[in-house]
């Protein structure tokens, strides 16, 4: 994608005179709503919402519904029309159904997503405002800092210190400068528009004032925006789904087929026949199963907002409850993140104010984002920089973990450097100590003295910044990395940031519900080893970045397995670890929430991030936390496994006792000489049992079923079916028999007869299914148990009803009511024993033994 040509250069052209005298006060509100209506929001049409008429219009787009509707309609012209209209009637009915449902779920799920939609600093009417990023319109003038994703396409006024990383368009792995000088009038391509920025790119350090020109589609990614939307791979869970959708659609497939080629070879009416079979089809399909789904998901991340977490991307529940790996790094999450400074001290360990004074300068005269440790150093006093004043900056980054400032105050030049302590030591030769701080050459003794006080301070669990400096030629205007070179080290700050004291707690029930917990941090090991100590975290293995460094990812992913603490890693590295996890099979989670986290939230199967965490990180995570509390994080987990138990009820349903009375539907067509069932009866009868279960998502499922991570597993239900599926046609072969041996029924009788008893126990058996354990002690939820016995309740006076003429029911006798009373009763207690014995032995010889790991 190198070579993305725009149809113009747009950052050659000069700005508008006009432009300039409203850079500092912005737009006005009314010319900016005046542009908004004109261009529109600021998003790719391809993710504009579609009509509501038009979405639910395209439920109709079934295959399966035009056939189905098609061929009645064609019966309808021989005479049939009421059975026409009530097929349309039908399908009418259970497409709306569907339809309101899922709308509803995904419209509030979408409305929580907005919550924590990114935002943008803008400046209008002389005010900066934080904006959501759909609102702004060209011509804004935006502030933009480490972290910031770009709004739009737009020139940049005033830079400081200005790197991006647009890899996304550009293919540039490495972050580029950006400041307002115009480039060469050559300079045409997308990459060498070193005075512009790009909507999708982000801020890596440094900080800028930008003018937007395009926004939306017309921006350059919004250009190519359908090659480069990130159509993320599906997720375990849909890739269950669809190998699911797609097992079922053969077996209804060969049973279609089956069906009409018997009835063509016993030469019966073939337009009946048809329509028989496609409506056989349309009862086998688990056509609810995309609105459970949804619905499910989205009731799960109602409840997951109420407990502070806000979803952005449902089927991550999912992967919430499948995890069995959570990667998380330190800051915010295992401590307070509320950092004090505690101590300053000299290479040496005296106190001493003057590590103290230049640190603070550091950090004063920074203006990439300021880090909890800058906000502690400023925090705890005040240096008056009097004339001194910054000349450039080497922003930070996570590689080098230090940033450096280049100060001038007329009659010096300084460079100073403050980091991560054992690579600013490497960087020095001379440190200062003693009273009148003077300067002497670092010996290999020294040095070891100096590195042995540096470890005493983190011993205790202190984070430590290392602090030096150099004089620089006054001619020298700009710092490189190169400079950080030949320093005198003047000492350490100490930081204090206590550990969360709820934390320890919530690790070990994540533990205990079989989520394992590995810390992946850029600290370094001694502080990172203090607060798992306090925390009572079992520290099972270590590796540093240094050893990952050597590490080939085959290596890394045998290590990794037993490694539960990773230190001083670089954000590439972290990323590393993360894969080297999931390429063992692994479900991992991520939280994280800083610039350094944002590539491992995207490659884990669930990125998690906090509301206080940077635009990048936010944009990257699926589920954001309002409350940076590894408890909520319990709760999510615990109800993504919830959800999943939910869904799994619905597809066991489907494809036992569902399917086995399609089944045994195709084998009587078989051996009777009428159809078993009317067409328009297996729409009816598929519609009430579709209404029995809209609420599973509601139901409670068993804390048993909760205590481990859980996957969609396709042979499990494959077995399932295989147990369950033949009781339920045994039964269904007991009620042909005694229709037509025991209570001689005719045609309309046997119909009649068959439709309540495959009803009655469709919807029955959810009581049996909904649980492992016993189901007389595990109880459904009220809404579900009170619509399953409403239609089993209908189901029996259906054939006394006034409509019954219109579906070709005929009452039936006494005696069938209390022989089928019999049958259930006898039904859901095999399929109890069925269930009983399929969970205990063949469940338990199937299970694969998942790797080892330890449990924390
Ligand atoms: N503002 C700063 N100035 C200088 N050095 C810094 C600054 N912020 C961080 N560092 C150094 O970079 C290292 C890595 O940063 P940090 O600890 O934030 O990484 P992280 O992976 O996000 O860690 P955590 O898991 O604690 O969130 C720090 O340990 C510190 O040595
Ligand atoms: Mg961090």
């Amino acid at each position: 994608m190198a070579n993305t040509t725009p149809t113009t250069a747009w950052w050659l052209e000069p700005i508008p005179t006009e432009v300039s005298t409203t850079l500092t006060s912005g737009l006005s509100a009314a010319e900016a709503k005046r542009r908004l209506a004109q261009f529109g929001p600021n998003a790719f049409v391809s993710t504009q919402q579609r009509s509501i008429l038009r979405q639910y219009l395209s439920r109709f787009s079934n295959p399966l519904v035009i056939i189905l509707l098609a061929a009645s309609a064609i019966s309808a012209l021989s005479g049939e029309v009421v059975n026409f209209i009530i097929i349309t009637c039908i399908v009418l009915l259970s497409v709306t159904l569907d339809f309101v449902q899922e709308y509803r779920a995904n419209a509030a799920a979408e409305k929580l997503r907005h919550t924590v939609a990114v935002r943008t600093r803008v400046r209008r009417d002389g005010k900066v405002l934080d904006i959501a990023v759909t609102d702004v319109v060209p011509g804004d003038v935006v502030e933009l800092c480490a972290g910031d994703l770009i709004p739009a396409d737009a020139r940049v006024i005033e830079a400081h210190d200005f790197f991006v990383k647009q890899a996304l368009l550009t293919g540039e792995p490495y972050p580029v400068e950006k400041h307002a000088q115009m480039p060469p009038a050559s300079a045409t391509e997308l990459a060498e528009a070193s005075n512009a920025v790009f909507m999708g790119t982000s801020v890596i350090s440094g900080s800028a004032t930008v003018w937007l020109v395009n926004t939306g589609a017309q921006t350059a990614i919004g250009a190519i925006a359908d090659s480069v939307s990130r159509q993320s791979s599906p997720t375990a869970f849909e890739l269950g789904t669809r190998h699911f959708g797609l097992l079922i659609m053969r077996l209804t497939v060969l049973m279609v087929l089956f069906v009409l080629l018997v009835n063509v070879a016993l030469h019966k009416p073939l337009l009946e026949s048809f329509i028989f079979a496609v409506a056989l089809a349309v009862g086998l399909t688990p056509e609810l199963l995309p609105m459970v789904v949804s619905v499910t998901l989205s009731r799960g991340a109602l409840r997951m907002a109420s407990k502070d977490m806000i979803v952005k991307r449902l089927s991550a529940i999912q992967d919430l409850g499948s995890m069995d790996v959570l990667c998380t790094d330190k800051t915010g999450t295992l401590t307070e993140a509320v950092i004090h400074l505690e101590r300053h001290v000299d290479p040496l360990g005296q106190l001493s104010d003057r590590p103290l004074m230049l640190a603070y300068f550091n950090s004063y005269f920074e203006t990439g984002l300021k880090s909890p440790l800058d906000e502690a150093i400023l925090a705890t006093t005040h240096f008056d920089p009097g004339t001194w004043t910054k000349v450039d900056e080497v922003p930070f980054d996570f590689e080098r973990r230090r940033v450096s400032v280049l100060i001038d105050n007329g009659q010096a030049r300084w460079l100073l450097v403050k980091g991560a302590p054992d690579d600013v030591i490497g960087l020095c030769t001379h440190y200062e100590s003693g009273p009148d701080a003077h300067a002497q050459p670092m010996s290999d003794a020294d040095r070891l003295a100096i590195y042995a006080q540096y470890h005493a301070l983190e011993q205790e669990g202190l984070r430590v910044l290392g602090i030096a400096w150099r004089d620089v030629e006054q001619t020298h205007a700009h710092a490189v990395v190169g400079d950080e070179a030949q320093l005198i080290l003047v000492g350490f700050c100490a930081f204090i940031d206590p550990p969360k004291t709820s934390a320890g707690a919530a690790l070990s029930a994540l533990a205990k519900v079989g989520v394992s917990i590995k810390i992946v941090t850029g600290d370094s090991d001694l502080v990172t080893r203090h607060v798992c100590e306090q925390l009572h975290i079992p520290v099972t293995g270590l590796l540093t970045g240094k050893e990952i460094a050597l590490l080939d990812d085959h290596a890394l992913s045998a290590r990794a397995e037993t490694t539960n603490l990773f230190c001083r890693v670089n954000p590439g590295q972290k990323e590393r670890v993360l894969l080297a996890l999931r390429a063992r099979g692994h479900v991992v989670g991520y939280l994280g929430d800083g610039i350094n986290d944002a590539p491992s939230l995207h490659s884990a199967d669930v990125g998690i991030s906090v509301d206080s965490a940077v635009d990048v990180a936010k944009e990257a995570a699926d589920i954001i936390l309002l409350k940076p509390d590894l408890h909520v994080l319990l709760s999510g987990v615990l109800e993504g496994r919830r959800t999943f138990g939910n869904i799994l009820k619905y597809i066991m349903m489907g494809t036992s006792s569902n399917f086995g009375n399609m089944f045994s539907m195709a084998g009587a067509a078989l051996f009777l000489p009428f159809l078993p069932m009317l067409p328009t009866q297996i729409l009816l009868n598929n519609i009430l049992y579709d209404i029995s279960e809209v609420p599973i998502p509601l139901d409670k499922v068993d804390t048993d079923d909760m205590r481990h991570p859980q996957v969609l597993d396709l042979t499990f239900i494959r077995n399932f079916m295989l147990i369950i599926g033949p009781i339920s046609s045994l039964f269904d072969f007991l009620t042909f028999y005694v229709m037509l041996q025991v209570l001689k029924a005719n045609e309309g009788m046997f119909q009649t007869g068959w439709f309540v008893e495959s009803l009655c126990t469709q919807v029955l058996v959810i009581f049996i299914i909904r649980t492992r354990g016993n189901p007389l002690k595990s109880h459904a939820n009220p809404v579900l148990t009170v619509t399953s016995l409403t239609i089993v309740a209908l189901a029996l006076v259906l054939p006394y009803s006034p409509l019954n003429h219109y579906f070709g029911f005929v009452p039936l006798p006494p005696a069938f009511y209390a022989i089928l009373g019999a049958m259930v009763l006898v039904y859901l207690m095999m399929v109890e024993l069925a269930k009983r014995f399929f969970y205990h032995y063949v469940l338990r010889a199937k299970a694969k033994p998942r790797p080892a790991r330890p449990l924390l």
